[in-house]
Formats: structure tokens, sequence, C-alpha cells
């Protein structure tokens, strides 16, 4: 069997039995049929996935950025090897990651989201935690990293799949998975001690049924952790911008951070806080050379960087934590 498959397998056999079987009733349908239909794509990964080195790393670093292992544990040969394979999964947005001295400089610097979001959590330790619209999954090893039990990811994109996949064969944790569905394929389990959900609200088409399916995950009483682009104004202020932000398509709604409040209440959410507001740096978000296309700099107005090239409010974004 195929080692994505094997992965999928690992993660049925993990959940029977727990407080999570009633999801095996529709998730290996759904997972085969998105297996099927991304069969080609899939082949050929699977193949560059098949050469990566098994090498024993000298430790990890999960706590203080995600990193494994050291110069010293690979020769120049294996550490071209891995560097000539990591670059047939370009584009790499999310990050960054350590591989054994090799240093993977993604387009976002989601350690600094991280060290925003951290400080404002309850405790990780012991939880079982998902995280929706989870990317390359470098959150999901920095939730590990405060001791989280049981981490899913789901992401619906490939790409972001085999990333992931990557990382978990050098770091080697059979607790954490990544799934390629989107919030809509996740029936309402009610049972996650926290859910992340971090840049994906604007996302969607209708952010009042988002907020109800992040709702429906959680367990009562457990913790949401919502982080999404905002405009300044009061709770009668949200943008819907036109066929792009940023240069982004597929950008809905943008609330103030009082909108967002209230949104969250309607959804049933309480003790509702906003916790952090910050500027989205070019020293956050820029290329480089895992990530060589346009990046936020490109996506500004060349005048006045409070603006993106389209007009609209330069990116801003909460951090939000509230209880189910
Ligand atoms: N329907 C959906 N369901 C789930 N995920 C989705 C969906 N649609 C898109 N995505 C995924 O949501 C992620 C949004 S990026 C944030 C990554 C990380 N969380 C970060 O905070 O750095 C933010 C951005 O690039 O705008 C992408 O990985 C999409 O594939």
């Amino acid at each position: 069997m195929s080692q994505v498959k094997e992965e999928f397998q690992q993660f049925y056999r993990t959940i029977a039995g727990s407080r999570f079987s009633d999801w095996l009733e529709i998730l290996p349908a759904q997972i085969a049929a998105w297996c099927l239909q991304n069969r080609t794509e899939l082949d050929k990964w699977q193949k560059l996935l098949g050469k990566l080195p098994s090498l024993k790393s000298s430790g990890i670093d999960l706590l203080n950025q995600v990193r494994v292992g050291s110069e010293t544990d690979v020769d120049d040969y294996t550490r071209k090897q891995i560097i000539g394979l990591l670059q047939q999964f370009k584009p790499w947005r999310k990050g960054p990651f350590h591989l054994h001295g090799i240093h993977l400089d993604t387009e976002w610097r989601s350690d600094w989201k991280w060290d925003r979001v951290l400080p404002h959590l309850s405790p990780l330790r012991d939880r079982n935690v998902l995280d929706v619209g989870s990317g390359s999954g470098y959150h999901l090893w920095r939730m590990r990293g405060q001791g989280a039990r049981f981490v899913v990811g789901v992401d619906p994109y490939p790409l972001f799949l085999m990333q992931f996949l990557i990382l978990k064969h050098f770091i080697g944790d059979a607790d954490v998975y990544q799934l390629p569905l989107g919030i809509e394929h996740l029936p309402p389990l009610k049972q996650f001690d926290t859910v992340f959900s971090m840049g994906v609200l604007y996302h969607r088409k209708s952010p009042m049924d988002f907020l109800s399916q992040l709702k429906g995950l959680l367990r009562k009483g457990g913790e949401l952790v919502l982080e999404t682009l905002v405009v300044e104004g009061d709770e009668q202020r949200v943008l819907l911008p036109g066929e792009r932000y940023a240069q982004m398509r597929n950008v809905w709604f943008i609330p103030s951070p009082a909108a967002l409040e209230i949104w969250l209440q309607k959804a049933g959410f309480s003790d509702i806080r906003t916790v952090d507001i910050s500027t989205t740096s070019t020293d956050e978000q820029r290329s480089t050379e895992w990530m060589t296309t346009h990046s936020l700099q490109d996506f500004l107005d060349p005048e006045d960087s409070t603006r993106t090239i389209e007009g609209y409010p330069a990116p801003i974004r909460a951090v939000v934590v509230a209880q189910a």
C-alpha cells in the first residue's frame, strides 16, 4: 500500500475505539474519493516521498521551532539529495522548518503567528486538538510541542498534505495527522478540546456557517482559537472586497474585531476575547528561495503601504479566543 494510504489507515486505527470513532462512519469513503480524484498527482508525489532517506536525528525541537536533527547528522551528498526532493514540493508557504541543517525558509514566518497566539491559549497539554486549514502543518508541530496528546489538521489542498508528510517522515511522530478535507467535510463531532482556525474565515463564503461548523467540532467548554483578517472600525463595519484583496481571489468577508465578536456571540460562543491585533509586515510574509513568486510587498500600493494595490486597507490580523 502507498505511504499516503498507509497514513490514512493508521489514522483510522488510531481513532477506532476512541471518542472520535463516529468519524469512521463517513471518513474512509471521503478519503477514498479524494485519493481517486487526485490519483495522478499522488502517484507522482508518492515516488518522490519514497526517496526521502531515513535518518537518525540528533534531536527534535518542536517547542521553540520546528527543527529536526542538525547539520552533522548527514553528509553533503544526502543533504543535497534532500534539498533536491524538497524543491519538487514548492511553493513552501508556511514554516520555517530546519531539517538536518537545511533551513527551509518559507514565505510566511508562521512562528511569529504562533508567538502571538500561544500566550492566550488554555494549556494544550494532553488535549485533543484540531487545526482547520493547517497548510503545511507547521502549527500542528508547534501544538504537539506544547504537549497536545492528539493533533489533527485538515486542509483540502493536496500539495500541503505532501509537505506535511515530508515533515512527518523526518519527525516520526505518530500522534500528529493531517487529512485532505475542507471544513465542509467534517461532521459535528463535538469532541475536540481546542479547535484552531487561522487564516481561513475570509476564504469562506458564509462566515456564520463556518463559525457554527467550528463550534460543532468542539466539546462543551472547549476552546476556539480564531485568527483572521480584520479591518478597523466599529461593530457595523465589514469589508466585502471585489474580485481580489491583496491579489488573493476567494476573499469574502473581513469584519472589524467588534463585528467578529458579535458573529461569534450569534454562533453561540461565550467568553469571547480579542487577544491580539497586528499589522502583517513584509518581514512576516515575503518571497524566499522556497517561494519565489510575488508576496505581500507586491500586493501593497507602492506609494502607500497602508493600502493594498486594490485600494483596500492593508492586511491586519486579529486573534480571538472563545469558549463553546
Ligand atoms: N474549506 C476549507 N477548509 C479548510 N481549509 C481550507 C479551506 N479552504 C482553504 N483552506 C486552507 O486554508 C489555508 C489558509 S492559509 C492559513 C494557513 C495556516 N492556518 C496559517 O495560519 O498559517 C491563509 C492564506 O494563505 O490566506 C490554506 O492552506 C488553504 O488550503
